[in-house]
């Protein structure tokens, strides 16, 4: 299965981004990757590793790093964006202006902007000409960077309203070890990916009180539901949160070690303050701020989302996690 070569710009050099540009390179694309750290795209380009974030990963020597972020999407038919959410307005402003209509944007970042409760697909609404917005593709399932870039079997949904765009997606990245499969509800992608870090730092403070595989179990099911009852509010398809953005990504997250977002949550189960926790990391966990965005959303749209205003609350309330599970158990008894 050969695609076409692509000429594709990839936005963010960090653990995620580097593992997609990889995958890229060895299908064979003509693949630029724009990098924030000076550092790394000499190192990228020198010695072929990204030591900052996918350490011990020997990466294609014909993937090549600039930090010139207007020149990475000269001429480039593909775009990928993979900052962090936070941050990717800024970055997209700076690029925008020079995005044609008939370009290709794509995301894989997960995450809902904190200041204006939006999406990066309704980020890109607001920003690139219409064409390329309602061409928008969501990259999103169980995927962590370290597992693809080591190039074992993985598995992750390209969304797009515009089938042909989730089609060339799907190509270019498609391999052996990785397959992709199309879908067109980009809102539940992008909801199932920004809800699941929720969720798990929320598994993550359950283990780290030692609270056992059941209460895992339920709340990676219970979380599941709380997913399902934003998505129903935003217009997103049921059936994509039982699928790999959704479930496959809950369940990771939830329970695999390579979670960043579950780290924070199981350091902040054992009794750590969550500015120690971040001031020891230099990766994101998107799922500090998105707890916020997603508690106002609820908020907002009149969902009930327990699980996640009980982490909001943990993570910038300062309430203490103990607490907050005693108040999730003491809720009103009600049907499944
Ligand atoms: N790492 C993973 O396994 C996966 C990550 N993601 C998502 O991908 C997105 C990017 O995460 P990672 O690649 O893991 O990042 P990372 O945690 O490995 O690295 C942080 C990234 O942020 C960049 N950065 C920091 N400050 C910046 C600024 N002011 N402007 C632009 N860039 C800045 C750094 O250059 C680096 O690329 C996140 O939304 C994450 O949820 C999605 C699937 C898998
Ligand atoms: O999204 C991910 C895997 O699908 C990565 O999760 P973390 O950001 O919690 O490491």
């Amino acid at each position: 299965m050969k695609s076409k070569s692509e000429q594709i710009a990839v936005i963010g050099g960090g653990s995620w981004g580097t593992a997609l540009a990889n995958r890229l390179a060895a299908n064979d694309h003509d693949v630029l990757l724009w990098a924030y750290e000076k550092e790394l795209v000499r190192e990228i380009n020198t010695a072929h590793t990204n030591s900052l974030y996918l350490s011990g990963i020997p990466l294609q020597p014909k993937l090549v790093a600039t930090g010139d972020l207007r020149g990475a999407i000269d001429g480039r038919g593909i775009i990928l964006l993979v900052t962090p959410v936070q941050v990717m307005r800024g970055v997209l402003k700076q690029i925008a202006p020079a995005i044609g209509g008939g370009t290709v944007i794509a995301n894989a970042s997960k995450g809902i902007e904190l200041e204006t409760l939006q999406t990066v697909s309704q980020i890109c609404g607001q920003l690139l000409p219409p064409e390329a917005a309602e061409g928008y593709v969501a990259l999103s399932g169980p995927t962590f960077a370290r597992e693809v870039a080591q190039e074992l079997p993985s598995l992750i949904v390209a969304a797009s309203r515009v089938e042909a765009n989730a089609r060339r997606m799907q190509a270019a990245f498609s391999s052996p070890q990785f397959r992709v499969y199309t879908n067109n509800d980009v809102t539940g992608v992008e909801l199932g990916g920004a809800v699941k870090n929720v969720i798990a730092i929320a598994a993550g403070i359950c283990d780290g009180l030692g609270f056992g595989h059941n209460a895992r179990a339920a709340l990676i099911t219970r979380g599941l539901a709380e997913m399902n009852r934003l998505g129903r509010a935003m217009g997103a398809q049921p059936a994509t949160f039982a699928g790999l953005a959704g479930m496959g990504d809950l369940v990771l997250t939830c329970t695999g070690d390579l979670s960043r977002n579950r780290t924070v949550g199981f350091k902040l189960g054992q009794g750590m303050r969550l500015a120690d926790i971040l001031g020891e990391m230099r990766m994101v966990a998107e799922g500090v701020k998105t707890a916020e965005s997603v508690h106002q959303l609820a908020l907002r749209l009149g969902v009930e989302m327990p699980i996640v205003e009980k982490t909001y609350q943990i993570l910038h309330e300062d309430k203490p996690a103990r607490e907050a599970v005693t108040e999730l158990m003491a809720r009103d008894l009600k049907a499944e």
